[in-house]
């Protein structure tokens, strides 16, 4: 007997799409019934369970997007933002909940998924674990406490391999110390210091990247003033907690009405 909803993972063969697809697999709640990878990849048309070096699990890698997309409830997708604009307009047109745990997407981008958010379900975040978006209450908490006699500071570190700075997750928490500051974060983001910089300038919000080795995702929000400094830090030492989080958002976008959300709506802690 088929389980419901069906899920598709996208970017199967991925860091995080092995680990989506094993823990899809494994609930009671969902059924996995797709697994997608770009035309050309070594896996396609093998069990993707196999592929990742495991039991059958009755599922074939497929580069068919459109039809892995089309059969199923929900989608959940870690790839990159050329490949996830493509998917949401397979989602809108089949109704798909699009869950979108990809990072680098530009401002342009996002803007494109907004056509799509009217005709399904769209869930985004830059980090997807529970800690990280409690994190960016308390970031917009504090920010909102203290004036710019405190520099705020977010310092991200990941593993060898991340594409993108900063981390999606430093823009959400730029983006909440800036809501608490009262202040739009590109009006005063500051990153990629370099060379003579000149001295920092009172009430902007800088940023910081570390790449190396296999962290999997650590974040400091620094608020620094003469004399004392406050550090607001979550470090993710397991790539479950973020799929935990997109299964959450897969689940909680059934049956919901068309829209774009974040993970706080998931959580339930958009007003907290
Ligand atoms: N929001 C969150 O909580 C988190 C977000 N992320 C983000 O998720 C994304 C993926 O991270 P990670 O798993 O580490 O990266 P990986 O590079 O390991 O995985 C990305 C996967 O997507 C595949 N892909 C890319 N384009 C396509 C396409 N057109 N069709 C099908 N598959 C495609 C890649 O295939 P190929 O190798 O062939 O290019 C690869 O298998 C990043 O943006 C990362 O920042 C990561 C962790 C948590
Ligand atoms: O690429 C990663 O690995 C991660 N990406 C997300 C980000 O850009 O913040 C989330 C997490 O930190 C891991």
């Amino acid at each position: 007997m088929t389980k419901s909803p069906a899920i598709a993972v996208m970017g199967a063969s991925g860091r995080m799409g092995q680990m989506l697809i094993s823990q899809v697999s494994a609930h009671e709640g969902m059924t996995l019934t797709g697994a997608v990878e770009r035309a050309g990849h070594d896996w396609i048309g093998q069990d993707v369970g196999v592929a990742m070096g495991g039991a059958a699990l009755g599922v074939i890698v497929t580069d068919d997007a459109a039809a892995a997309i089309g059969t199923a409830s929900a989608i959940i997708d870690f790839t990159a933002p050329a490949a996830t604009l493509a998917f949401a307009a397979h989602a809108a047109k089949s109704g798909a909940v699009h869950v979108i745990g990809t990072t680098g997407m530009t401002a342009e981008d996002i803007a494109k998924l907004e056509p799509f958010a009217e005709k399904t379900v769209i869930i985004r975040a830059g980090n997807m674990s529970l800690g990280v978006n409690l994190l960016t209450l308390l970031t917009k908490k504090v920010a909102a406490a203290l004036d710019a006699d405190f520099d705020i500071e977010i310092i991200e570190a990941h593993h060898h391999h991340k594409v993108d700075a900063p981390s999606g997750t430093a823009l959400m928490l730029g983006e909440a110390a800036a809501q608490g500051r009262g202040v739009a974060l590109e009006d005063v983001s500051d990153r990629g210091r370099d060379g003579i910089t000149g001295a920092r300038k009172r009430g902007d919000i800088g940023f910081a990247a570390i790449r190396g080795g296999d962290i999997v995702g650590e974040h400091d929000v620094m608020f620094a003033a003469p004399g004392e400094r406050i550090v607001l830090r979550h470090i993710a030492s397991d790539r479950t907690v973020f799929a935990r989080g997109a299964l959450k958002a897969a689940l909680w976008g059934q049956g919901r009405e068309a829209g774009a959300y974040d993970m706080l709506d998931v959580l339930g802690l958009n007003d907290a």
